[in-house]
C-alpha cells in the first residue's frame, strides 16, 4: 500500500515537474479564471494559499488577484513545535519568507500574523495526485491532512478545503488510508471537480 502510494507520488511529481515554463504559466492564469466562477472563492475575505514547489500549479495570478481585491492570503508556516502540524500567517507585499527545511518560502514567525484555521474562509491545498473520488495525495508529510481533520465538525464549516492541481495530476484511484481527507472540491486550469462528502 505504502510502497504503491510512494509510486504514484515520484511519478506525478515527475509529470508535473516537467512541464514547461509557458505551459505553467498558461495553466496559472487558467486555474485563476476557472476560480472566478467558483462561488465560495468569490465570496471569500480570507484565503489560505500556498507559494509553488516542485512543479506545483502556481498560484501567483491568484494572490495578485486576491491583494487587488483588498483580500486577505495566508501561508503554511511548518509549525515550530508541534511536528507534522501547520500555521497560516498573513501574506502581505512586505511580508519577509524564509526557507523552510523542504525549500519552501514562508513567514517568519510572528504571532500577531497568525489566523486561527476556523476563521479562514477558503483553504487552496497543493496536492501530488487526486483520483475520481476527490482522494488527495500530498508530499507525504500529512500536514494537510492534520490541517483539514476538523474542518467539517467546525461549527462554521470553515475553512472549505479545495485542492488545486494541473489536469496531469489525476489519476483513477488512489490508494487511501482512514486519516486521509477528501477534498469536497479540486479545481484545475480545464475543470472544477465537485464531490459530496459524508457528513461525519
Ligand atoms: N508549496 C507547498 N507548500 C507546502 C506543502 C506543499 O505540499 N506544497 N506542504 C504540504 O504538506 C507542506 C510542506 N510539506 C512538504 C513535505 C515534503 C517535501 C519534500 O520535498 N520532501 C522531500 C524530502 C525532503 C526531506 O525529507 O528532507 C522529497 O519527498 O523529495 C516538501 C514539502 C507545507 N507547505
Ligand atoms: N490527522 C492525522 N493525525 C495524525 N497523523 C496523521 C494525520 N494525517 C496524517 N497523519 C500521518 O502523516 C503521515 C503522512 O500522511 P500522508 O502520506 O497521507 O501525507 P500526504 O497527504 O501525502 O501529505 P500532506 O498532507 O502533507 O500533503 C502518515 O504516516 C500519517 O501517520
Amino acid at each position: 500500500m505504502n510502497s504503491s502510494r510512494q509510486q504514484i507520488r515520484q511519478q506525478i511529481r515527475l509529470r508535473r515537474q516537467q512541464l514547461s515554463d509557458s505551459e505553467q504559466r498558461l495553466a496559472a492564469e487558467s486555474l485563476l479564471s476557472q476560480l472566478q466562477s467558483f462561488q465560495p472563492f468569490v465570496d471569500a475575505q480570507r484565503v489560505g494559499l500556498y507559494l509553488a514547489n516542485d512543479g506545483e500549479i502556481d498560484p501567483d495570478p491568484i494572490i495578485q488577484w486576491l491583494w487587488q481585491q483588498q483580500r486577505q492570503v495566508y501561508l503554511p508556516l511548518l509549525h515550530p513545535f508541534c511536528k507534522g502540524h501547520l500555521l497560516f500567517l498573513q501574506y502581505q507585499h512586505d511580508t519577509l519568507l524564509i526557507r523552510n527545511r523542504f525549500g519552501i518560502p514562508e513567514p517568519s514567525l510572528d504571532v500577531t500574523q497568525i489566523s486561527p484555521l476556523n476563521e479562514l474562509d477558503i483553504i487552496l491545498c497543493p496536492l501530488v495526485a487526486f483520483d475520481a473520488d476527490g482522494n488527495r495525495l500530498g508530499m507525504g508529510g500529512g500536514f494537510y491532512d492534520r490541517t483539514l481533520s476538523r474542518w467539517q465538525t467546525n461549527a462554521n464549516n470553515k475553512p472549505l478545503p479545495v485542492g488545486l492541481a494541473h489536469d496531469c495530476q489525476h489519476v483513477d484511484s488512489l490508494p487511501h488510508q482512514h486519516w486521509d481527507v477528501p477534498l469536497p472540491t479540486i479545481i484545475t486550469p480545464s475543470k472544477q471537480w465537485q464531490w459530496t462528502i459524508k457528513s461525519i
